[in-house]
């Protein structure tokens, strides 16, 4: 019989690694659907973190961590319904980015919702607030700074007056 194959050998670490240093362990994601609701002049909408969670009272964009099986914009619907009592129309991933966070390592997929129907109820506790560049409320969460330069680069580049759509073509509510 020939001898097996011996198994492959990690490769050794690199000079001057830190050898004795206990492995970190690898931090899970934590996957986030993010909707960025734009009204016809331009006025994105943002809510207040409800009490209990963390960084609670900071303004953030509404949505919430995408349960086993949904989509991004499955959870983004259910979400948006638990939170704010609206039906979104389609939405579709624009950006991910990563924010790393004491209490967690989280991955936002973040959609753009130009379409909803039903009334605004503010069904945690929160407070929410339609803004234009240069936004009138804070602290925003850290990790929507990024999204914020975008659409603050958008509506720039938009003569600042829309944030990436015409708004004669945008419908408005209840119209999907
Ligand atoms: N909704 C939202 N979450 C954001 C934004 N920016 C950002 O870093 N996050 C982070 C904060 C949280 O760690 C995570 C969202 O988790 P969450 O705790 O609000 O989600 P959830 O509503 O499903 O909460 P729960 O079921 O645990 O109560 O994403 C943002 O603009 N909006």
């Amino acid at each position: 019989m020939p001898e097996p194959e011996p198994a492959p050998q990690p490769p050794a670490p690199a000079e001057g690694a830190a050898q004795n240093r206990p492995q970190e362990p690898q931090r899970a994601h934590t996957e986030v659907a993010v909707g960025i609701l734009l009204r016809g002049d331009g006025a994105l909408l943002l809510a207040t973190r409800p009490p209990g969670k963390p960084y609670a009272g900071y303004w953030e964009f509404p949505g919430g961590k995408i349960e086993a099986g949904e989509t991004v914009e499955q959870a983004l619907r259910r979400e948006l319904h638990e939170e704010l009592g609206i039906t979104i129309g389609p939405a579709s991933v624009w950006r991910v980015t990563e924010h790393d966070y004491p209490h967690a390592l989280v991955r936002l997929h973040w959609c753009k919702v130009y379409r909803w129907s039903g009334d605004f109820e503010m069904r945690e506790g929160q407070t929410m607030a339609w803004q234009h560049f240069p936004l009138q409320v804070s602290p925003v969460l850290p990790g929507a700074y990024p999204v914020l330069d975008w659409l603050e680069q958008e509506w720039r580049l938009a003569g600042c007056r829309t944030l990436g759509v015409d708004s004669e073509k945008v419908p408005q509510r209840d119209q999907f």
